[in-house]
């Protein structure tokens, strides 16, 4: 018995043991896996909670703070993956979208190929924060990822878009009513003013019908600053603050005046201030972020406005400045960049412009009627894009949301700030040794370059209006070629030269625009552009001043200010609307140019706004009225504006022979007897006269060149 109690006892394993061997790996089994799905739900917690504070993060909208910084993908769900497209500019599309419920309009900055979109974009971010105005549009929100090329603003969106496509596309209904029009032109006054009252002020150097959006009750407001700047008045500030501040001292003084110039970060202590609307000197602090971002716009204003942020440390401001740039170069350097006048480009631009008007009159003529709008510029590389991208060949670099490949794409161009500012240092450069070989070769050529310049043409708009003093003698319109009468008043820098930011300098194109914008990437836009602006001079409040003289005829005459409806030549003289309301203005006849679909018209109104308009397109700079005035005029609190000398109808030609010509023009010109074969004897004529000018011209500078050089 006890034999085989004992067998049993061995034979058997002891039961716990047993136990034991199948427990531990079931516990660590359990255990794992708990902890495995605690992990996977603690992710998913996270994941949830994250995503309900970003969508609950982002602030509403709001014109009066600061712009805030948000994320790509925030910004995507937003638009719904940009889906609903609102139009499209030079520098991207806009996409409709809604945050935290408010509608906003997300403008995607374009900058994969070129850097015009990228400065674009710091510009606007820059006056956002300062701007603040109900006539005044500005980014409420933005997001900035340079490694990858990203930059997106969001607007308020504004429910009734752009005046341009409201006023001449859409031809809304609300827009026929005058005092519809005319509230919308007192508006945009107002707006410009409250630009140019800012301390320093600032120069939209933009205005247009496409940069004015129309909010739900059809107020306008001014938007895209992607060109404005402060005015280059001397910094007046620097004496303000010392001056207004607390420093009684001498030596206080000029020890904050030495920490100034050693420490960039200080001219924040300097720097002007913007105002609120109906406010004085209300000092914003932008975010940090904002102000890191204004800090590499523009090292003058960015760095001031940076250094007042709360968390902008100063060692952040010498870090952004590489080896710590003294303030006046850091000014010096953004004034130079922001004037520098590249003119070699000019004939190229012309050339493309006369090239597409060329092609855009041949193709329209066989609709039956041109209209020239704004400029379009690369109406057939858009084409061309747009064919690539259907075949599915190029997608824009918002529908290819892999970040990877983006990543692969952009990968060479990442820059540190330096390297960033080190190149925009260099590219000016590279850009002023070019102007400077080209200027040489140009003296070798033959010298004289100036008068050549005069004597060629491109200089018309400074005798235009009889008021030629530079050289004492007359120059009729027709001893410029057809093209150029037809161009009278078309300013642009298209004429003459461009700014070096304006263009893609690195290949010397005009810049894609994706082929439906309205500026070609200049400093303004052709027909709006003030023509001091163009021949290189001073940028200053007189150049918005002259752009809402054009803005302001086009909303009267409800027309562009290049349109062509019908072939005779008398609707060809109308084209221009500059020159045909120069031309109505010499006639008395200026209610031509009321649209003739305006209701309830106010005519005394309608022919004050026309004779504003006329002044504010004086070409000498100094004659137009400044913005405060024109508000004053256009709300009655200023005595309504006398034409000036030229435009009224009956101002004596200064030159007899001009006048002389003229009466024999009305013997010949086809409108007045309506006969058509004299078309072709007027023609003739014309380049005859034409053909007088010039042997006159050419006649008198061979007489002083003798008399120079003692031929005899
Ligand atoms: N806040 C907004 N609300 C509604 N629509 C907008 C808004 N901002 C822009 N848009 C629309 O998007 C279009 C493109 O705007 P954007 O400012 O980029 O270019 P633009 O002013 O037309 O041209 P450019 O860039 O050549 O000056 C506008 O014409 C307008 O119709």
């Amino acid at each position: 018995m006890p034999s085989r109690q004992l067998s049993t006892s061995t034979d058997t394993p002891p039961r716990h043991h047993h136990h034991h061997h199948f427990f531990i790996p079931l516990i660590t089994a359990t255990v794992s896996t708990f902890t495995l799905l605690l992990f996977l739900l603690f992710l998913l917690c996270h994941r949830i909670l994250t995503r309900k504070r970003a969508t609950r993060s982002p602030p509403p909208p709001s014109s009066s703070s600061p712009p805030h910084r948000l994320s790509f993908s925030v910004l995507r769900r937003a638009t719904n993956s940009f889906s609903s497209r609102l139009g499209h500019g030079g520098f991207g599309p806009v996409f409709a979208g809604a945050l935290a419920g408010v509608p906003v309009a997300v403008k995607l900055m374009d900058s994969t190929s070129s850097q015009q979109g990228e400065r674009e974009f710091h510009n606007e971010l820059f006056f956002a924060s300062k701007l603040l105005s109900r006539h005044v549009i500005t980014a409420t929100h933005f997001s900035s990822d340079p490694k990858r090329r990203r930059f997106l603003l969001v607007y308020e969106l504004m429910q009734n878009g752009n005046l341009q496509d409201a006023l001449l596309h859409r031809k809304c209904p609300e827009l026929a009513n005058w005092n519809t029009r005319f509230s919308i032109i007192l508006n945009i006054a107002k707006g410009i003013h409250f630009l140019h009252s800012c301390d320093p002020p600032v120069i939209h150097g933009d205005i247009k019908p496409s940069n004015v959006l129309l909010d739900r009750d059809f107020s306008p407001r001014i938007g895209d600053f992607g060109l404005a700047r402060l005015s280059s008045e001397p910094p007046r500030f620097e004496i303000d603050v010392l001056e207004c501040g607390s420093v009684n001292n001498d030596e206080e003084k000029k020890k904050m005046k030495e920490e100034e110039v050693d420490d960039c970060g200080s001219v924040a202590s300097t720097h002007s201030v913007f105002m609120e609307e109906g406010s004085l000197g209300v000092e914003q602090s932008p975010s940090p972020e904002t102000a890191v971002m204004m800090a590499m716009t523009s090292p003058e204003t960015g760095l001031a406005v940076a250094a007042a942020s709360p968390g902008f440390e100063k060692e952040d401001a010498k870090k952004m400045n590489g080896k710590g740039l003294k303030s006046n170069s850091v000014r010096d350097w953004w004034w130079k960049h922001e004037n520098d006048v590249g003119s070699g480009e000019s004939k190229k631009v012309r050339d493309y412009v006369m090239e597409w008007i060329g092609r855009d009159v041949n193709k329209e003529r066989v609709k039956g009627g041109i209209e020239y709008g704004d400029v379009e510029m690369g109406k057939e590389e858009a084409k061309k894009k747009k064919k690539k991208k259907r075949r599915g060949k190029e997608l824009e670099w918002w529908e290819s949301m892999e970040e990877e490949k983006f990543d692969g794409v952009v990968k060479g161009k990442r820059r540190t700030v330096r390297e960033w500012w080190k190149d925009e240092c260099f590219e000016e450069n590279e850009n002023k040794n070019k102007n400077k070989k080209k200027k040489k070769k140009k003296k070798r050529k033959g010298g004289g370059e100036k008068s050549d310049d005069i004597e060629n043409g491109d200089d018309w708009w400074v005798s235009d209006d009889g008021l030629d003093k530079r050289k004492g003698k007359s120059r009729s319109r027709n001893n410029r070629g057809n093209m150029d009468w037809w161009m009278d008043g078309l300013s642009g820098e298209l004429w003459r030269g461009r700014r070096n930011n304006s263009f893609d300098s690195a290949s010397g194109e005009i810049p894609k625009s994706g082929g439906v914008s309205s500026t070609p990437s200049m400093r303004g836009t052709v027909c709006y552009v003030a023509p001091e602006c163009g021949y290189g001079g001073d940028v200053t409040e007189k150049c918005d001043v002259y752009s809402f003289g054009v803005l302001l005829l086009v909303i009267i005459s409800g027309r562009r200010p290049l349109q062509v409806s019908g072939s005779p030549l008398s609707e060809f003289q109308r084209a221009n609307l500059l020159s045909w309301a120069r031309h109505c203005a010499r006639n008395g006849k200026l209610f031509e140019l009321v649209d003739e679909s305006l209701q309830l018209l106010d005519k005394e109104q309608a022919l004050l706004c026309i004779k504003v308009a006329l002044l504010c397109l004086l070409k000498s700079p100094a004659r137009r009225p400044s913005l405060k005035e024109v508000v004053g005029m256009l709300s009655g609190e200023l005595e309504p504006p006398q034409l000036p000398v030229e435009y009224s109808p009956s101002t004596p030609s200064r030159y007899p022979f001009k006048s002389r010509r003229k009466g024999r023009a009305m013997l010949v010109i086809p409108e007045y007897w309506n006969l058509k074969w004299l078309n072709s004897l007027k023609q003739n004529l014309s380049i005859s006269f034409s053909h007088v000018i010039v042997l006159m011209v050419v006649i008198e500078k061979w007489g002083t060149l003798a008399q120079r050089y003692y031929i005899w």
